[in-house]
């Protein structure tokens, strides 16, 4: 009998050297260092002659093609991800800097604005079309000051856009700052640690908190709600119409969330909505600020349309726990009003980017799309009777295998989700980490972990697991891990920005307060046994 491809690594950590380089940290370096990887892997298969009837080989061979394949994947999603944020750079530049030089010339805003509104014909060559573009809001966009201002653009060609020159749809600029207690500086002193003459001091961020300027006004709102709730209904169709006529926005909403306007009044006209995921996917280019109405499940949701970059999100909470929901949707118009102007406390929420790597692929082409997650991965026994059974590496060391119900691997935000009933600390969600919890561990010794961001964590069914494990992903998308196929799982470069009530912390200490009614005891009395 052969045997299993897990048995063939060492789990002590003494496996293969190939495995050592799964951290992609910078995605060029890591591009290059993955494909000498993946190269070295090549030449020890083919130094190593591989004899047809040894089974053993040849299934550890396979093994090493599929992880060196899916660690050069890794690398090469985030390379062209840093490629992209510097084209998006580069034009940024270009616009501005063609901009001071229209103001130089002392242009007219009129003048000013013909020559862009000439330049937008040429590039809404280029945009995708988003439905109920009008005509009537291209205006608008021209005497709103467009011209003192950046246009961004997709750099897509499909046909249809160039069919139908659409408008531009242009975003808001802002800047991400550090505030440390009151002092608002765009500087860090130092990052990380500083090692002046020779002695090494920590930098003070802890006390630190995130806040976003506009650098121009948002024009774009994105709102998503909650399904099958008359009352998140209700407001959606109230906070619309106050958007349009008294902040002049721009508004989309899911197409379901459209259909229930347009049966309610056909004044929703001026709203737009998607068509398909192409549309969906180009979402980031457009919307300035992203409004949930609903509970902590509402923010997933949203978080979840977002493949790429995400716009910050205000939440109003309209469900029963609210972990990432600060807002109270009654006061909603006080909420908008002050976020639209801005500064706002951001908190930057981490995700985690998971890969399922199937034991049997053999080409790349055969490599899932990686999944994005606010909260967790959770891989767990499913219907199975049968403990689970999963090796988990991390940075391809062995960290442990787990027999029990399953494992999270959660974000700091997810720690007070399923994490936190798995026994898992609760962890404030601008600390960037990965908590390791296991469910129900048939052990008296396993307990949970936090690791550092930057580690790989890989998660492997092994060969002779009596059962598949499933994996999913914030709760839903559940997919079956059959014996050989593992999930790999790093922090993601996208993360998600929640808008603030007061700040972070403020916020995450009532949330777990009001909603977990933390450490309340009754206070002992003052009356009783004392040092004297
Ligand atoms: N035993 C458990 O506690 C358990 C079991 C399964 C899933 N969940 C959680 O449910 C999440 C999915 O949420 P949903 O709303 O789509 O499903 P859902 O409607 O089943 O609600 C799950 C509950 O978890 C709460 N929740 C979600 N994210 C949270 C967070 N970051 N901090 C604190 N509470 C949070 C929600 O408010 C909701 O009350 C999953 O990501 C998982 O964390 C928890
Ligand atoms: N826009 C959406 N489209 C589809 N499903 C959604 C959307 N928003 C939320 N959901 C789903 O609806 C479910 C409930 O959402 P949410 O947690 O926001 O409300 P809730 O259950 O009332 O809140 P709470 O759990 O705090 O009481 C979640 O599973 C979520 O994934």
């Amino acid at each position: 009998m052969a045997p299993s491809k897990l048995n063939s690594t060492d789990p002590h950590g003494n496996g293969d050297a190939s495995f050592s380089s799964s951290q992609p940290d910078n995605g060029s370096s890591d591009s290059l260092t993955l494909f000498h990887s993946e190269k070295a892997v090549q030449e020890l298969l083919q130094q190593t002659p591989i004899q047809q009837t040894d089974d053993h080989l040849i299934e550890f061979s396979e093994a090493l093609r599929t992880v060196a394949k899916a660690l050069r994947r890794a690398a090469e999603g985030k390379a062209s991800a840093q490629a992209e944020a510097a084209e998006w750079k580069r034009r940024f530049e270009l616009e501005r800097a063609r901009n001071q030089q229209l103001e130089h010339k002392g242009k007219s805003p009129g003048e000013c604005n013909a020559g862009i509104d000439a330049q937008r014909v040429e590039n809404s060559t280029n945009q995708p079309m988003l439905r109920n573009e009008t005509n009537e809001q291209s205006e608008n966009w021209s005497t709103n000051g467009l011209c003192s201002h950046e246009i961004l653009h997709d750099g897509e060609t499909n046909s249809q856009a160039k069919a139908v020159p659409s408008r531009i749809m242009r975003k808001a600029s802002f800047k991400l700052s550090w505030r440390c207690k009151g002092d608002i500086s765009d500087q860090h002193k130092h990052d990380i640690v500083s090692f002046e003459r020779g002695n090494i001091t920590a930098a003070g961020r802890s006390s630190k908190q995130i806040s976003l300027k506009w650098e121009s006004d948002p024009q774009t709102v994105l709102i998503m709600t909650k399904p099958n709730s008359t009352s998140v209904r209700i407001l959606c169709a109230e906070m619309v119409r106050w958007l349009k006529d008294h902040k002049k926005l721009n508004i989309y909403v899911e197409p379901r969330v459209m259909g229930e306007l347009l049966s309610e009044s056909s004044y929703f006209n001026f709203v737009h909505t998607w068509k398909d995921e192409k549309e969906v996917l180009s979402l980031h280019t457009k919307v300035d600020l992203v409004v949930t109405l609903g509970g902590d499940g509402t923010v997933l949701w949203a978080a979840s349309m977002f493949k790429g970059p995400v716009p910050p999100i205000v939440p109003f909470s309209l469900g029963s726990l609210g972990f990432m929901t600060p807002f109270y949707s009654e006061h909603y118009q006080d909420c908008l009003d002050s976020v639209l102007r801005g500064p706002i406390s951001i908190t930057l929420r981490h995700r985690l980017q998971c890969y399922v790597i199937r034991d049997g692929a053999k080409n790349e082409y055969e490599m899932e799309e990686p999944i994005l997650v606010l909260n967790e991965v959770t891989i767990d026994r499913g219907i199975s009777s049968f403990l689970t059974n999963l090796e988990c590496y991390c940075d391809n060391s062995f960290v442990t295998c787990v027999q029990g119900d399953g494992l999270i691997l959660s974000t700091t935000s997810g720690s007070t989700a399923y994490s936190l009933a798995a026994g898992g600390s609760m962890v404030h969600p601008q600390v960037p980490g990965i908590l390791f919890t296991p469910i129900c561990p048939h052990s008296l010794s396993f307990r949970p972990l936090i690791l550092p961001e930057h580690v790989t964590i890989r998660v492997q069914v092994p060969f002779n697991s009596r059962s598949p494990a499933w994996a999913s992903f914030d709760g839903k998308d559940r997919k079956q891990l059959a014996a050989g196929d593992a999930l790999v799982c790093s922090m993601a470069p996208w993360p998600v920005p929640t808008a603030c009530q007061i700040d972070s912390t403020n916020d995450f200490l009532r949330s777990i307060h009001d909603g977990l009614h933390w450490n309340l005891r009754k206070t002992q009395s003052f009356d009783g046994p004392r040092d004297l």
